[in-house]
């Protein structure tokens, strides 16, 4: 049996409001981009930052006027380019710091410990190796559908490397990559129509987070299509029409781009791994133990192609566990599957999570303390003036353990990791409740709504 006591008041944290009187609106400077400083939130100078924010946007040119659909996504793609170079930039300087040699070009194994690089010119040289670690990622699964193949289909590398707005994008999928596309498209000017299968977006997370979520994306104009299964899809001229059913009854749309946003496969087809006694399982990931070795001596896997949890921050874990294995260090025999997997959801607001959810811990016959605090109670919420969202932990019945931790919100995903520490480190929930917190930080929340878990029955 699982018994939840929400805790509706949030008086625990004064809530004072942001006077008008306090906020000052000057005339808006004229900034060339040279006087732009960085960006940076300072407290209560959030309305002069939005100022800048605004001053940045003329600075990358990301827009043509003013309004919906004058964004300028040639400027935006030279943006994301221009990111994108500097983080190969940097990796390459520390690669060449360390005397890493790279080689660009398709890597198969042709034996044991054996791989033959094809260059960008289609040379071919051989390597071999003691140690081989494969990282080869994944890519974007592009369904089955009848005619979806032939309606070019975009993923989120097409749809990030076009120029121009797609004038009404729909969205395959209701996942991590369907949502952060959804609303950067609609913010930059595009109708948007998402189509879930399931009867809720991001089916894993608890209903009152999908539900609020939903909401908010709904507010901005990003129209979210659940329970709904295509089975035909069509391309004509400059539009594609998608058929299927919602609910069960017939069901139809057109626009002019889809967006495939249905999960990942990994990239380990042909590339000779099960010639060198590599092992993929029945969805094509390579096995691994708790070290990612492979199931030949000497070869490891990390990351997606590993079937590792989808993140960056945990495909560099699998790279730390390699480096412990082979350097030697003794760590605990759960190394690989008892770590923390922390995430957060890039929407505006954000939505972190680490640990538990509500209907995990209703699965697994957990009894827990459920407090649950609006966003709103955390006045840096307010001096920012975005106060959507809540925020809610489980606390366990027996002891005063955290049992997960779940948030949407504002920058909620820099919250996870004290709330992380504590539950790594078996913590009571008071130890964080007790902290004392930078007043208005965003972390000070986390004091009031670990201050309202209910006592112990
Ligand atoms: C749109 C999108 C947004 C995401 N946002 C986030 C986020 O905000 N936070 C987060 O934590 N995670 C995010 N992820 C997930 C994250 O990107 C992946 O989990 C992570 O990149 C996995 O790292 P990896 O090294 O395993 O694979 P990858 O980063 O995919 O790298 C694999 C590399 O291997 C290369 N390769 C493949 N096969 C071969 C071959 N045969 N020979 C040579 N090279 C080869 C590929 O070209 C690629 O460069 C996002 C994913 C997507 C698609
Ligand atoms: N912020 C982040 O950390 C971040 C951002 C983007 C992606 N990612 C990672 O990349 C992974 C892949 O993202 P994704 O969004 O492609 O996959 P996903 O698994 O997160 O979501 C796929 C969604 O598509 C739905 N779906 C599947 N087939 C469908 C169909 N035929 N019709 C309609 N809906 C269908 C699923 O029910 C699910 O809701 C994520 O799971 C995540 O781990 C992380």
């Amino acid at each position: 049996m699982s018994f939840n006591k929400e805790v509706e008041h949030y008086d625990l944290v004064s809530l004072e409001a942001v006077k008008p009187a306090d906020i000052s609106h000057g005339p808006s400077p004229v900034l060339k981009a040279s006087d732009v400083p960085p960006l940076r939130t300072n407290g209560m100078a959030r309305l002069a930052q939005m100022s800048l924010l605004s001053a940045h946007g003329e600075m990358f040119r990301l827009r043509k006027g003013s309004g919906e659909g004058k964004t300028d996504m040639k400027a935006v793609k030279r943006r994301k380019d221009d990111m994108v170079d500097g983080l190969m930039q940097m990796h390459k300087g520390n690669f060449d710091k360390n005397a890493v040699e790279m080689i660009w070009g398709d890597g198969k194994f042709t034996g044991p410990k054996t791989i033959e690089v094809t260059d960008l010119e289609g040379t071919k040289r051989v390597l071999k190796a003691d140690v081989i670690i494969v990282c080869t990622g994944s890519r974007a699964i592009i369904n089955d559908i009848p005619g979806l193949k032939e309606a070019d289909p975009l993923t989120h590398v097409e749809l990030l490397d076009r120029e121009e707005l797609p004038s009404h994008l729909i969205v395959l999928g209701g996942g991590y990559i369907a949502l952060e596309m959804s609303q950067a498209m609609r913010r930059l000017g595009s109708a948007v129509t998402v189509l879930e299968h399931n009867e809720r977006i991001l089916q894993q997370e608890d209903a009152d987070i999908t539900a609020m979520l939903k909401d908010i994306l709904d507010a901005e104009g990003v129209q979210i299509l659940t329970s709904t299964s295509i089975n035909k899809v069509s391309k004509s001229g400059q539009s594609v029409t998608l058929k299927g059913t919602k609910s069960g009854q017939p069901f139809q749309i057109t626009g002019s781009h889809v967006l495939c946003a249905t999960g990942r496969l990994p990239n380990n087809q042909n590339i000779g791994l099960e010639e060198a006694g590599i092992n993929l399982d029945s969805k094509g990931f390579v096995v691994v133990d708790e070290w990612n070795r492979a199931t030949t001596d000497g070869v490891f896997a990390v990351g997606d192609c590993a079937g590792s949890p989808n993140f960056t921050h945990v495909a560099y874990d699998d790279f730390r566990i390699v480096r412990e294995y082979l350097t030697g260090k003794q760590g605990p025999s759960d190394r690989r599957s008892g770590r923390q997997v922390p995430f957060t959801l890039f929407t505006d607001p954000e939505l972190a999570h680490i640990g538990l959810r509500e209907h995990e811990a209703t699965a697994k016959g957990l009894e827990y303390r459920l407090t649950k605090l609006p966003m709103a109670a955390s006045l840096r919420t307010r001096t920012l003036g975005e106060t959507e969202g809540f925020a809610k932990a489980l606390i366990s019945a027996d002891d005063d353990t955290i049992l997960g931790f779940t948030a949407l919100g504002a920058g909620v995903g820099d919250l996870l990791p004290v709330v992380q520490l504590a539950m790594k480190r078996g913590l009571p929930y008071t130890d964080i409740a007790d902290l004392v917190i930078t007043h208005p930080t965003l972390s000070e929340g986390l004091v009031a709504l670990f201050g309202a878990v209910p006592p112990r029955s």
